[in-house]
């Protein structure tokens, strides 16, 4: 598409890579504020690079770059030299750097007019199959990958000089019998960060001998070679540059001091805190909050931390919230009592500050996972039916500025598939159209599988026109999919409907409708609400 362009538009490109490339700086910075305690030094760090997109953006006229850049600029200038910041200042950052990493287009958006391409860096494919390199790179390449295959181990040598990939796919025999595991050792040298390696075998599965020497070497993963559905998938996993929203704790102690000390030992460390000193006032607290995990002290006035652990743990939404105590209560019996009526663990004050958020940031992972898995499709990952229409209120409920589409995606005579191929194709065609239309669309679309072969799909910012482009790029791209090694073309049908202010039932019942009439058209095609019905 980039070649088509003119040289004015190719100049405009290539400088609006820049502040792209700095986008991706201060994203990245960011991220790596939490794992570490924020410093002065660090602050300084991200100010600077901040400043350093300000600038560039003003210079590639990337408005809207630059304003998010300006906001982020304003909230660190009211940050103390030698202070983190607080919850609020934590938050309107997040929120910012949120905004920024959507700036990231969707595959179909118009990439020729003013809008900014993210460069993105290449994924290196060395198998000493040729044909089945090109297959994986074309493959990657419908999934919005760079795919730059190395034929040799000199080119992958050359390769590595002039740029360092994304990530390398290389198969243990390249070049040789067992050679691409040497390959390997020699390129992570003594790299700080090594590169993301995914390795394939071809027939005989990998021994536990080698998979440990991958493992040593940089290995993320080992797939056989022609699934190149499973080492697409990992790969996403492992580009996906998305900040992570920040660990939400709600302290619940009626000492303001002990609690105001605490907040701040979290907010260093980049979590966002809410602090309620009255017990009997933490169920209003909860709901406007929703907190990732409470640290409950003991005793209190009005009622004691137990008391109030059974009464949160009586609300169906809390029962996997989770409580941990941090008292001064010594007593190992007491401990483990308050343990038994709700609590998950149980720290003793004065808690050494690394003991505190290493607990915090376990419990708040393992239970985002498990929440991930309750909201998940498990065949793709996808939010499930219940879910995505949680996520349709919630669009509804705070993007009112902005269109909303929702729109129902149906695999064209799928039972012929099943009934053809066998199920266990018929479920990696479900899984490659699932990946497809995660790559394809951004991460702030949520997607989610509706009924066996029935995806639904929420568009923010999108009108019913708009989304009917984005559907018909997405669903001419698919057709071209080659699933299960071989030519099996599979295409989809879909229903659109933008939100005009209805109920969820009367919106989604509109793009049902038009993807009935899509289906009765003849298939393969997108359907307005409203139209051709
Ligand atoms: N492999 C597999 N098949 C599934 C899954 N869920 C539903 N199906 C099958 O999907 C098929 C859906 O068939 P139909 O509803 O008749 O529709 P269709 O063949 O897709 O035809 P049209 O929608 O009219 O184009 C059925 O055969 C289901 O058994 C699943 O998770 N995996």
């Amino acid at each position: 598409m980039t070649d088509n362009l003119t040289p004015a538009a190719r100049l405009k490109q290539h400088f609006s890579f820049r502040v792209i490339n700095q986008v991706r700086q201060v994203i990245d910075l960011w991220r790596q504020l939490p794992a570490q305690q924020w410093s002065a030094e660090r602050m300084m760090d991200f100010t600077l690079a901040v400043e350093k997109l300000v600038r560039f953006a003003q210079r590639f006229e990337a408005a809207r770059h630059e304003k998010l850049a300006r906001q982020l600029l304003s909230t660190l200038a009211h940050i103390a030299v030698g202070h983190s910041p607080d919850s609020a200042q934590l938050e309107s950052l997040n929120q910012t750097i949120i905004a920024l990493s959507k700036t990231a287009l969707r595959h179909t958006d118009d990439k020729t007019a003013d809008t900014l391409i993210p460069e993105k860096k290449p994924v290196y494919i060395a198998l000493s199959n040729t044909d089945h390199a090109l297959t994986m790179a074309e493959q990657m390449q419908y999934f919005g990958l760079r795919p730059e295959l190395q034929r040799t181990a000199h080119d992958f040598a050359q390769a590595l000089e002039r740029r360092h990939p994304a990530a390398v796919v290389l198969d243990l025999d390249f070049a040789g019998t067992g050679l691409g595991l040497e390959l390997a050792q020699s390129l992570q040298g003594s790299r700080e960060n090594p590169l993301p390696v995914l390795f394939t075998y071809r027939d005989t599965p990998p021994s536990l001998e080698q998979r440990l020497a991958t493992l040593r070497n940089g290995g993320l993963g080992i797939y056989e070679e022609m699934d190149v559905q499973s080492v697409i998938s990992h790969l996403e996993n492992l580009l996906d540059s998305s900040p992570e929203v920040p660990f939400k704790i709600l302290i619940i102690d009626d000492s303001r001091a002990q609690a105001t000390h605490t907040a701040n030992v979290l907010n260093k460390a980049g979590m966002v805190t809410q602090v309620a000193n009255d017990p009997l006032l933490v169920l209003d607290v909860l709901s406007g909050f929703t907190p990732d995990l409470i640290l409950m002290d003991m005793y209190m006035p009005g009622c004691n931390g137990m008391e109030l652990a059974k009464v949160i743990r009586q609300q169906r939404e809390y029962i996997n919230l989770p409580i941990i105590y941090l008292s001064g209560e010594e007593d190992r019996e007491r401990q483990l009592a308050a343990m038994a009526e709700g609590g998950d663990d149980f720290l003793t004050k004065p808690v050494d500050p690394g003991h505190l958020l290493t607990t915090l940031r376990n419990r708040v992972s393992r239970a985002r996972q498990l929440q991930n898995l309750i909201a998940c499709d498990s065949l793709t990952g996808l939010l499930n039916h219940t879910h995505l229409l949680g996520a349709l209120q919630d669009a509804m409920r705070t993007n009112s500025d902005v269109p909303i589409s929702f729109v129902m995606v149906d695999i064209d005579h799928f039972k012929q598939v099943n009934d053809r191929h066998g199920h266990p194709v018929g479920d990696l065609v479900i899984r490659n159209l699932s990946l497809f239309l995660r790559q394809s669309l951004r991460k702030s679309d949520p997607i989610g599988r509706y009924g066996g072969e029935e995806f639904a799909i929420i568009l923010l910012d999108a009108t019913a026109q708009q989304a009917r482009q984005i559907m018909d790029d997405i669903r001419l791209n698919f057709a071209n999919l080659i699933h299960d090694g071989q030519s099996l073309k599979v295409t989809f049908s879909c229903g659109v409907a933008e939100w005009s202010g209805q109920s969820i039932s009367e919106l989604v019942a509109a793009s049902d409708q038009a993807l009935y009439c899509a289906k009765r058209n003849g298939r393969n095609q997108v359907q307005l609400a409203g139209e051709g019905e």
